[in-house]
């Protein structure tokens, strides 16, 4: 079965899309955020940006463990760190959600957020951020997934096709890129 990463910025539907999904297929799912929390994994709190400051070397030892134990079971891990666990081999699919900046807005500006933390996720979004990084540690692993105009189901059934091999949609072909200068 299966080990697939589900990351991406924050408000581009990690969360939805992840819970569907293990239903679908039937497998565990480990949402990161809640695993940070439930383990401690984070030295502190950095309330200017509202973020944990997260150990990334015990989240990944953590994250190795679990994928370890539940791997023949198949395993889904949801979250916009997921990406950094180095060790590609114990991974077989990486997805990361993209939404355009303008949708993304509308998700973010929902929650109670700063301006300043919406912005920087949106213009984290605008740049291939996530991508970039899942590329360097997954490099033939990645598969990007636009969400814009796609409903939750589709997402999920396009990544289900994805995990079973039908589907490859290598990073590249999402540019919000003009959406920097349009914000
Ligand atoms: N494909 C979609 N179409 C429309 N709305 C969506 C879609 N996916 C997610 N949403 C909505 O966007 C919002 C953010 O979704 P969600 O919380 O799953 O994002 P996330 O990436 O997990 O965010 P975070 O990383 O902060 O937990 C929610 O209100 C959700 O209902």
């Amino acid at each position: 079965m299966s080990v697939i990463l589900i990351t991406g910025t924050p408000g581009t539907g990690k969360t939805t899309v992840s819970k569907l999904l293990s239903q679908k297929l039937s497998i565990p799912l480990v949402a990161v955020n809640d695993l940070v929390e439930e383990k401690h994994l984070y030295h502190g709190y950095d309330p200017e940006k509202g973020y944990k400051e997260v150990d990334m070397e015990d989240l990944c030892h953590e994250l190795e463990t679990i994928i370890i134990n539940f791997q023949k079971d198949g395993l889904i891990i949801e979250g916009h760190l997921a990406h950094f666990l180095e060790n590609s081999d114990l991974i077989d699919c990486v997805v990361v959600l993209r939404a355009r900046p303008d949708i993304l807005i509308k998700r973010l500006s929902k929650r109670n957020w700063p301006e300043s933390k919406v912005n920087e996720n949106v213009e984290a979004e605008a740049l291939d951020i996530c991508t970039f990084e899942a590329v360097e540690n997954h490099v033939n692993k990645v598969n990007e997934v636009d969400t814009t105009d796609l409903e939750v189901e589709d997402v999920v059934d396009l990544i289900i096709k994805i995990v079973n091999g039908e589907k490859h949609i290598p990073p590249g072909d999402v540019n919000f890129l003009e959406y920097m200068y349009k914000s």
